[in-house]
């Protein structure tokens, strides 16, 4: 069977500068992808014109700034992540290869073989957040095993987890110990007999 080699992680974008150039249909739905996850994401849009969505969706996000322009390389200047997500394939191309240049990660929306990262499809659940890849092969499975997992996982979940931030907490000493302890409590949500 083939595999997923992609290697997940979360990135605290309110401590990271995010690039997203183009402000169609395709940027819109990146920025509200990143607010969606991380309303504090320091963001900043160029192009050439903005969808009314996009601009209305950023309208009460100081830490969105949108600058209506033709992209140039300064534009990657002090960023850690960057978006293309315009329509000119070549422009998209050329964003890659300068953001090569300077070590910034990118994501290439139409053009897997241009990403560094691939964004994901989302579950959330108050302090619970679960990312779905289908490795680019079918971002529409991937959004409707969104929909299934958000059906399946209970929204007391959310007071489980509070609960056992306390316990944690007390839990202080020996490592070994804590583990051992936290493990045992939790050893219920994967009983086969329950
Ligand atoms: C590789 C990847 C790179 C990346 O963009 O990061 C990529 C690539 C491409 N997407 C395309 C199309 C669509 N993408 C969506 C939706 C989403 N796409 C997302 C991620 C990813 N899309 C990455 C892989 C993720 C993985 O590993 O599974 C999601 C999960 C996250 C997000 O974007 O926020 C988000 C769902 C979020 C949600 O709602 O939960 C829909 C459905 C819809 O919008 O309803 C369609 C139309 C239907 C279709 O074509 O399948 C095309 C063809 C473009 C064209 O034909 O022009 C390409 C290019 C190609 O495949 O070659
Ligand atoms: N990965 C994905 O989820 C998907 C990717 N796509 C692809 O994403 C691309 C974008 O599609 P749309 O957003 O629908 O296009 P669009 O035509 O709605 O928007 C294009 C945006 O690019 C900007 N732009 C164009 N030239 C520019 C320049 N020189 N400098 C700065 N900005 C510039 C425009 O101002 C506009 O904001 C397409 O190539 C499409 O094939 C499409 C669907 C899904």
């Amino acid at each position: 069977m083939e595999e997923n080699h992609l290697f997940p992680v979360f990135f605290k974008l309110d401590q990271l500068q995010v690039l997203v150039v183009g402000g169609g249909n395709v940027g819109t739905e990146k920025v509200n992808a990143i607010l969606q996850n991380c309303p504090a994401a320091r963001v900043t849009v160029v192009a050439t014109w903005f969808a009314p969505e996009l601009e209305s969706l950023t309208a009460g996000f100081p830490n969105v700034t949108l600058i209506q322009k033709a992209f140039s390389c300064g534009d990657l200047f002090g960023k850690d992540l960057v978006i293309a997500a315009t329509a000119d394939r070549e422009l998209n191309a050329c964003i890659w290869e300068k953001a090569k240049a300077s070590k910034v990660l990118i994501n290439v929306a139409d053009t897997p073989g241009l990403c560094d990262f691939y964004l994901g499809s989302i579950v959330q659940k108050g302090n619970l957040k679960i990312a779905i890849s289908t490795n680019g092969k079918s971002p529409t499975i991937a959004k409707r095993l969104k929909e299934v997992l958000n059906d399946a996982i209970p929204d007391t979940l959310e007071s489980v987890l509070q609960h056992l931030q306390i316990l944690r907490d007390r839990l202080k000493g020996d490592f070994n110990d804590k583990v051992k302890k936290l493990n045992e409590l939790t050893s219920v949500l994967v009983s086969r007999d329950h």
